[in-house]
């Protein structure tokens, strides 16, 4: 059964390394300092073996079932992106525990492992042999982002030569042709240009009426009032809030026009 589960997990950015001790201590102290004072945004600043880092996940634990549209929300730094990223397996980590059953596709960013030099039929045809997807899976692969793309001749020169919109096409056909247990998004994804948005949402209506799972981020929040069935609430790396999508939305609207 497809699940994600996270039990005390937690992740942490180095900020200084090497031996400069005085100079670690002195800009820790200061940037500590700072971070007591106003800190909205950002995780915690601590030390942790000695080593000044950002915690920007502690203590993070919570199970997701199958049939489930999470949403992540928090402040600028709370930690949504990391978790995001942890959960696609991009950053790993030694704190707490992190299962996942299912395969977890991620539409982080639409550019991701495109060679400029190789065309954009090229790069397709690398995608599919980097997924280990068979000549048939890959021939139709092939077809699918062509059609959707509908970059014409372009789509047999190098990619170096698209302008940032065809780019957009073809990084956008291709991360969203596979279809996974468990679709991980970032909100840009959702993004797109006047002429390619209906046919763009259509299509990531269809990858995630497909998948088992959703974890998408966003500070749009009636995008997630749209998409999402859970919602959990990071603050400075924290779990705040985990529930049903409109009880947490309406407190973290409340929140926010309370200024807390
Ligand atoms: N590559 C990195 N190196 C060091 N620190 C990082 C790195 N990426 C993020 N951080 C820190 O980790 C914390 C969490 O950042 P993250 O990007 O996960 O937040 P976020 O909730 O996605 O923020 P936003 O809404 O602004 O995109 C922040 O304090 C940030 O400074």
């Amino acid at each position: 059964m497809t699940q994600i589960r996270l039990t005390r997990f937690g992740l942490s950015y180095p900020i200084y390394s090497g031996n400069a001790r005085s100079l670690k201590k002195t800009l820790f102290r200061n940037v500590r300092q700072n971070i007591k004072k106003i800190s909205p945004v950002g995780g915690e600043v601590v030390m942790e073996n000695n080593v000044a880092v950002v915690r920007a996940l502690h203590e993070i634990t919570f199970t997701i079932h199958a049939g489930e549209r999470v949403g992540l929300i928090g402040h600028n730094g709370a930690g949504k992106s990391t978790l995001l990223r942890a959960i696609a397996g991009i950053f790993e980590s030694s704190q707490g525990d992190l299962h996942i059953q299912g395969d977890v596709h991620s539409l982080l960013d639409a550019g991701a492992g495109m060679n400029p030099d190789l065309t954009g039929r090229e790069n397709i045809r690398l995608y599919a042999a980097s997924l280990g997807y068979s000549r048939q899976v890959s021939q139709s692969l092939e077809q699918d982002v062509e059609a959707f793309a509908e970059l014409g001749a372009f789509l047999d020169m190098p990619v170096r030569l698209y302008s940032a919109g065809m780019g957009v096409r073809l990084g956008f056909a291709l991360a969203t042709a596979p279809r996974p247990d468990i679709l991980l998004m970032d909100e840009w994804f959702m993004a797109g240009d006047q002429g390619f948005h209906e046919r763009a949402e259509q299509r990531l209506h269809s990858l995630v009426d497909h998948a088992d799972i959703l974890v998408l981020t966003s500070h749009e929040l009636h995008v997630l009032r749209k998409w999402c069935t859970r919602i959990i609430w990071l603050e400075h790396g924290r779990m705040r809030m985990d529930g049903p999508a409109k009880d947490i939305l309406d407190a973290y609207e409340a929140a926010a026009s309370n200024g807390n």
